[in-house]
């Protein structure tokens, strides 16, 4: 049941053969049972039921007959780390934010509680978002569901410590963060023994940064969550877990009460298990925010329903050959040119284009973004905002040492690089150099879209979901540069684009490939993704087993 879609168990809700009440508990006892996943850092069980109790209410009270339930009334749903969630805990997975419990909600949050959603946990992630792995976290990293061997999945009471999922570590940075919730100390994957690995290191990755938010979608906690997306941290793991990713066009989503990264690029990522779920909780998010101006004050491109019936044949898909990058799997290679090949087969056009400017992308996007990374976490002084060092030191000394302690390497590192580009004497070469990049590359987008593409192909990552321990054998720059080549010119452009599971590789793990939309046609780029949804009949992980 827990691999339903969001679409379908708002059928089951509404024709009364589920109770939202029911619903909740599964969700939580498969988020209790899947802890080993590392996926929820702050589990809301309490918030979750009184939520559903209410929405149990509701769908009595209106009953099947009619519409006017809330249109997510009774889903669970849960968040990423960074999204203020008021009263409870929203770290960013860093110890600089260990204690906030911010006052207020995110927009996108608040909208998703006004029509009804059940909030059942916050997501892990990397610390600030930056990363592509989801293991740069205090509380641990994610593991992906696939192909993972669950061993711990006995049911214990909400505000319990599991200790027997504790893993001695001695890096465990969650160890020191307390006990605050059932997941707070769980550590997987590094030192200890785990009887469900069959070597160490080996299990895959979830992929980041929003690699809570993915897994709990593809291990069945919820039926939808939100991650965020700079420079392809939703459509990453995404990919890597099985599910459906979009980031919308800059400017669809309100930003508000997202604890910024990189403000010129992010925008809040959806994940769900169909292409509709993350179109009716994109509509559902949409539109005008006067907390953030950055939002369109024109509420004609918010979207509506998908159809059902889809027609290709009129459609122009591009693929670009820049994305034939060194290090793409054959497996993934291959479900590519299988989509191009439904597709003309179908009767679409589907031809070659060139995104000259591609190569640049990623070193451009290291570039702002660690210039932002650093002009943004300058708040974190430990004094208005965040981590303060203990020791009795020096105003300045102090500034110093909330800073070392409270953040981690990679932020750290970024923080550094960002302040040197900006150096006076480094500002022209570096900063401003990467922004007219920047432009050149949302000119190569808009060029192909005038020429008459409708929508873009790609893969979404190189390869299937790595395993932890070649994941960690690197620095994080490596990384980046590998994980986000497809995804984060999409993000400098400022374009949608969506990730949609293709099938499996020969390991039998989820491939992801990418649908790059025109700006603010996300409707017409999420109609083409669900047409290839329903060729492929791509069959969602099912964990029902656990329940047994
Ligand atoms: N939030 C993201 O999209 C971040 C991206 N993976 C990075 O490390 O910069």
């Amino acid at each position: 049941m827990l691999s339903l879609s969001l679409k379908e168990a708002l059928s089951r809700l509404k024709d009364g053969s589920l109770s939202a009440k029911e619903l909740c508990e599964k969700c939580i006892d498969r988020a209790v049972k899947t802890r080993e996943l590392n996926a929820i850092v702050t589990p809301t069980y309490s918030q979750a039921r009184k939520q559903a109790e209410v929405a149990a209410q509701t769908w009595s009270r209106t009953g099947k007959s009619t519409t006017s339930a809330r249109k997510l009334e009774g889903l669970p749903i849960v968040v990423k780390d960074n999204f203020c969630t008021k009263g409870v805990h929203t770290t960013c997975a860093s110890r600089m934010l260990e204690n906030y419990v911010p006052p207020y909600n995110a927009t996108v949050v608040q909208r998703l509680f006004t029509q009804g959603a059940v909030l059942l946990g916050k997501s892990n992630m990397d610390e600030y978002g930056m990363g592509s792995g989801s293991v740069d976290s205090i509380f641990g990293p994610v593991r992906n569901p696939w192909k993972y061997e669950f061993t711990n999945t006995r049911t214990i009471p909400e505000g319990t410590l599991d200790t027997s999922s504790l893993l001695a570590s001695p890096q465990s940075p969650g160890e020191a963060l307390g006990t605050r919730g059932l997941h707070r100390s769980v550590h997987p994957g590094t030192g200890g023994s785990n009887p469900g690995l069959h070597e160490e290191g080996a299990w895959r990755v979830a992929g980041g940064s929003s690699g809570g938010s993915a897994a709990a979608v593809a291990a069945g906690i919820c039926f939808g969550a939100l991650g965020s997306d700079t420079g392809g941290s939703t459509r990453n793991p995404s990919s890597y877990c099985g599910v459906v990713g979009l980031k919308s066009s800059y400017g669809l989503l309100s930003r508000h009460g997202l604890i910024p990264l990189v403000n010129s690029l992010e925008v809040p990522g959806i994940m769900a298990r169909s292409v509709d779920d993350v179109n009716t909780l994109q509509n559902i998010m949409a539109g005008t925010d006067e907390h953030d101006s950055t939002t369109l004050t024109d509420d004609r491109f918010v979207t509506s329903d998908l159809p059902e019936d889809i027609d290709v044949k009129h459609l122009h898909i591009g693929i670009p050959k820049e994305y034939h990058a060194p290090g793409l799997s054959p497996d993934v290679l291959d479900a590519w040119r299988r989509a191009a090949d439904k597709f003309e087969q179908a009767g679409a056009k589907v031809t070659e284009v060139s995104l000259p400017h591609t190569q640049y992308s990623i070193l451009c996007y290291i570039v702002l973004c660690c210039c932002e990374v650093a002009s943004n976490m300058a708040r974190y002084d430990g004094i208005e905002y965040g981590h303060r060092g203990q020791q009795e030191l020096s105003t300045e000394q102090m500034y110093a040492m909330s800073r070392h302690e409270g953040f981690n390497e990679v932020v750290r590192g970024r923080i550094f690089a960002g302040n040197f580009f900006l150096l006076r004497r480094n500002y022209e070469q570096y900063f401003l150099k990467a922004q007219r990049v920047r432009r050149l590359i949302k000119d190569d987008f808009t060029r192909v879209f005038d020429e008459g593409v409708n929508v873009l192909l790609t893969p979404t990552t190189l390869t299937d979901a790595p395993r932890y321990d070649w994941f960690t054998a690197a620095d994080n720059r490596t990384r980046n540069e590998e994980q986000d080549i497809f995804t984060q010119p999409i993000n400098m452009a400022g374009i949608p684009a969506v990730t949609v599971p293709a099938g499996l590789t020969s390991n039998g793990l989820p491939i992801g490939l990418q649908f790059i939309g025109q700006m603010f046609k996300d409707k017409e780029m999420l109609t083409v993704a669900k047409w290839f949804e329903q060729q492929v009949q791509f069959e969602n992980l099912n964990l029902d087993h656990l329940d047994n």
